[in-house]
């Protein structure tokens, strides 16, 4: 089983002191940063871009796990390549286009990963199973912070998790997002999840190292 991963979302941090809330989490032992974007179309919610992610990557050494909420990706990556994220996810349901999508996150040297909606089936996933490196189940809806975990998402965790394996692919990660706290993260590790995205888990909290902590603790329960 891979090493569990701890991926705190900046959607639930405060921007306007964002240098300082990244540096907390990763002194708290977190070394992928997970970056929502949103578009306001895709998703009903407008974030950031890729400026956002360059300023980041003048400061920080950790993994820039972006998370892509936006129509056509295929238009994007160029920019978040040359911002500097070293994860680009896109989702299924968000162009017609998706194995060109993955191609080109992986042509630019980049890890490329596969986002699924609460309601998209994983079916999809057998034609792509070569051309992904991480596969992002959404456990919420996607576009906010803070929302409750959908529990029939987990089973496709598991569905995910299998077909990777029966592919051979032990090597991709399952990334939870949305929903994880210290009160769902062990049952989204033992539905075979490897990396855990939390934003208001950690960020919503005021002693963020200590939010960490009790999640590692409930990964180890
Ligand atoms: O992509 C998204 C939301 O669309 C997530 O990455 C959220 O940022 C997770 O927030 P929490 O549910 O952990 O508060
Ligand atoms: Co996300």
């Amino acid at each position: 089983m891979k090493t569990p991963v701890i991926a705190p979302s900046i959607l639930s941090s405060d921007f306007a002191r964002l240098k300082e809330e990244v540096d907390e989490v990763i002194r708290a032992g977190c070394d992928w940063i997970h970056i929502d974007v949103m578009d306001g179309h895709f998703v009903p919610n407008l974030t950031l871009g890729p400026p956002i992610v360059k300023a980041l990557r003048r400061h920080v050494e950790a993994t820039l796990d972006v998370h892509l909420m936006v129509e056509c990706p295929e238009r994007w990556i160029p920019a978040f390549v040359d911002a500097g994220a070293d994860i680009l996810t896109v989702h299924y349901e968000a162009t017609p286009h998706v194995h060109r999508a993955l191609q080109m996150i992986r042509e630019a040297g980049l890890k490329a990963g596969l986002a699924l909606n609460p309601g998209t089936p994983p079916d999809g996933l057998s034609y792509l199973v070569s051309d992904v490196d991480l596969v992002l189940v959404m456990t919420v809806n996607p576009g906010y912070g803070g929302q409750s975990l959908i529990p029939s998402t987990l089973a496709k965790v598991a569905e995910v998790r299998r077909m990777l394996d029966d592919a051979g692919r032990q090597d991709v990660h399952v990334e939870v997002d949305g929903g994880i706290h210290a009160g769902t993260i062990r049952r989204a590790r033992s539905a075979g999840a490897d990396v855990f995205v939390a934003g208001s888990a950690v960020f919503d909290e005021l002693d963020r190292a200590k939010a960490i902590e009790a999640l590692r603790r409930a990964l180890d329960s």
